[in-house]
């Protein structure tokens, strides 16, 4: 059962030695091979090489690529993409003068979302996510990290994380999921934080664990949210039980929560909206990637992540779609590329490696996706007939992507 890919007008993002992630002057190179064919063979990337290399075997399927290119998928490491209901009655406040933080404050946002969810059953919230994940993959999506976090009890925190599992065992996409217990306080314990901290340390986390329900944990370090105490106790209970960090830090306020998730190691430090001289000099030789959420600024209107500045300072930077109802109602890695290149003056080349390699990293999945590699998944794009990858970018709002392979096998919409 091999497929053979015939006449690639470009074949991007080719590593022929395994990398795990590209930083700083890095970022800029993406290495390709024009005029390229390449072999899928039980749903792995097989062979690769320039059109004049190709063997003539008897392949079961051949696909002429002629005039179009082929990338791996866009590897999205930060989404909320499960949740109840939507948020569009916030959408028009927030355009009628109120801010993020004030809805939030008269008990909208991750509450909002939160009620909502806990009203809503097992099997309605997976059809609600089932709809959005199948639009995803068609967009060009081949793994992806989920978070819960909008449950805000144990009972709906589980509901939430089963979901995950259940998409992720029906689904050829790669998931990641990610425990978020830490998302928001409760109105129930509005006054009573260190409860609701309590009650995850000592109850819902140890449930997670032990239902092996999350590989990640995730906490929102955020002014009027978690402080980086609290979120160092919550990392420590997640750590004594095997999850890994990775975390929402620096939306709104730089309150030294990426020194914690350094500390603790975190795999991601995420949206860096705001950074201070001292947090990208901490990033500095960590193994620690910096996620940015171009589609949240966008969304919300607040700054972009300085990823110029990043990368200049030698820094590696992944880009995800932050899929949520209330931040980034949208999960088009297509249009956070177009948007990181616009407004975060990221090259086309920083921004493919950015979901690409980096994207797989930030979710621990780079052997296994983010590149064309001998061995890898055949996570693959076709695009349709365009001049220059660069087009992808460039034409923000269309569609490029003629057909989506996950594991060699096209994804019909
Ligand atoms: N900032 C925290 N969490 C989400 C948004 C949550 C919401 O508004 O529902 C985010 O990543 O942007
Ligand atoms: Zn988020």
């Amino acid at each position: 059962m091999a497929t053979l890919f015939k006449n690639i007008k470009e074949l991007i993002q080719v590593r022929t030695t395994p990398i795990s992630f590209v930083s700083g002057d890095e970022m800029n190179i993406l290495p390709t091979i024009k005029n390229a064919f390449l072999i899928v063979e039980d749903g792995l990337i097989a062979n690769f090489g320039e059109m004049k290399e190709c063997p003539i075997d008897d392949f079961t399927n051949v696909i002429d690529a002629t005039g179009k290119m082929i990338l791996p998928t866009w590897c999205d490491s930060h989404t909320h993409l499960v949740y109840a209901g939507n948020r569009e009655g916030e959408f028009a406040d927030r355009i009628s003068g109120l801010s993020y933080e004030e809805i939030a404050e008269n008990g909208g946002g991750i509450i909002n979302s939160a009620k909502k969810l806990q009203q809503t059953s097992e099997d309605e919230l997976y059809k609600q996510s089932e709809v959005r994940l199948k639009e995803v993959i068609q967009l060009g999506t081949g793994a992806i990290e989920i978070k819960s976090g909008y449950g805000l009890t144990a009972e709906a925190e589980l509901k939430m994380l089963r979901v995950i599992k259940k998409l992720k065992e029906n689904y050829p996409i790669e998931i990641k999921a990610t425990f978020l217990g830490a998302h928001a306080i409760p109105l129930e314990y509005k006054e009573n934080k260190t409860g609701y901290i309590d009650l995850l340390v000592n109850n819902i986390i140890p449930k997670v664990a032990q239902e092996k329900l999350a590989e990640y944990i995730d906490v929102f370090c955020e002014t009027g949210y978690f402080s980086a105490t609290d979120t160092k106790k919550i990392l420590e209970a997640g750590k004594k039980h095997g999850l890994t960090p990775k975390i929402h830090v620096n939306q709104f306020t730089a309150i030294d929560g990426i020194q914690v998730g350094i500390q603790f190691n975190a795999l991601s430090v995420d949206h860096l909206e705001v950074m201070r001289d001292i947090d990208i000099e901490s990033l500095k030789k960590t193994n620690t990637m910096p996620v940015a959420l171009p589609g949240c600024s966008y969304f919300l209107n607040i700054p972009y992540t300085p990823a110029r500045k990043m990368i200049d300072a030698g820094l590696p930077i992944a880009l995800a779609s932050d899929f949520n109802p209330g931040s980034s109602p949208s999960g088009n890695m297509n249009f956070v590329i177009a948007t990181a290149c616009i407004k975060m003056k990221m090259t086309p080349q920083e921004a493919i490696n950015a979901s690409t390699i980096n994207g797989a990293y930030a979710m621990g999945l780079e052997t296994k996706t983010g590149t064309i590699t001998k061995g890898k998944l055949a996570n693959l794009i076709l695009t349709k007939p365009i001049n220059s990858y660069a087009f992808i970018p460039y034409s923000f709002g269309s569609n490029q992507i003629e057909k989506v392979y996950l594991k060699g096998i096209g994804i019909d919409g």
